[in-house]
């Protein structure tokens, strides 16, 4: 059985394929989440390969009501699994009511067995998520680094839209590095200050998400991890109840 994995984020979907006798990630399809919702689910299965009718598992996690919607109307041989429906998250696990998080919070939260760990995903929005003794605490949210570029470039009548980058310059001396140090360095100081501000203990810091690999620099310098796949990991684990039952379907 085909095992589909999707993240659906307010910049991109991201489709990936999971190989269940390799236990890997593959990579399948990402694209700009207006582009994807623009597809049909004809469209969305040809580029996947999937032409014919055969058992398919689509497991999701959404921030995207728009794609929830966009789901109902795949064909009905298509098995869909929102991982918030999933048996294994337990309330235990969390200081605070998690029914009010974003998926994609719970998606990295149950990705490995954390002891203290701070999770920080750099798309549309940049999340700091706190877990102290394997118990998730709370989150902070920012603008992500692309739209608070964005949203300067848009408001400031000489600036253009660039490949804005890290910058090992302390100051610009024109505005091109100028606004690499304050938007792409700024903005991961802002993060590690925020991730590590009141750290007592001992706490692995993983970077995820899109827009992560920009601050490369930086988390390699401070050794801190970055794992690119960390939602579709949480994805596997969240969904592993459902896919036996579908797989169980299939050979009976
Ligand atoms: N195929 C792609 N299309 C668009 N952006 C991409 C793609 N692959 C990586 N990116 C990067 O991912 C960033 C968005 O991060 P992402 O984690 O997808 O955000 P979200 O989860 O909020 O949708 C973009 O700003 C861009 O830099
Ligand atoms: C914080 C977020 C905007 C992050 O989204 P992303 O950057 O991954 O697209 C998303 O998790 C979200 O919309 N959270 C709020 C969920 C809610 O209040 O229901």
């Amino acid at each position: 059985m085909k095992v589909i994995l999707i993240d659906a984020g307010n910049t991109t979907i991201d489709c990936r394929f999971f190989q269940q006798q390799t236990k890997k990630i593959k990579k399948g399809l990402r694209v700009l989440t207006n582009d994807f919702l623009a597809m049909t689910p004809r469209d969305f299965l040809d580029k996947l390969a999937i032409t014919t009718p055969e058992p398919v598992f689509l497991a999701y996690s959404s921030v995207v009501p728009n794609f929830n919607q966009w789901l109902t109307d795949l064909p009905r041989w298509v098995n869909v699994f929102n991982i918030r429906d999933s048996s294994l998250i337990n309330n235990k696990d969390f200081d605070f009511d998690w029914e009010r998080l974003g998926s994609d919070f719970l998606a990295m939260f149950y990705a490995r067995e954390w002891t203290n760990a701070v999770l920080i995903n750099c798309g549309t929005a940049s999340t700091i998520s706190f877990i102290s003794q394997g118990k998730f605490q709370g989150t902070i949210i920012t603008p992500g680094v692309t739209i608070g570029l964005e949203a300067l470039i848009n408001k400031a009548a000489l600036l253009t839209p660039g490949a804005y980058k890290w910058e090992t310059a302390l100051f610009g001396q024109n505005t091109q590095v100028s606004l690499g140090i304050g938007c792409v360095n700024g903005h991961y100081e802002m993060l590690k200050s925020l991730a590590t501000k009141q750290m007592t203990i001992k706490s692995e810091i993983v970077f995820t998400g899109g827009n992560a690999i920009l601050f490369q620099p930086g988390w390699t310098q401070d050794g801190f991890e970055y794992q690119e796949d960390l939602i579709f990991a949480g994805l596997i684990y969240l969904s592993q109840s459902a896919l036996k039952i579908a797989n169980n379907k299939i050979k009976n």
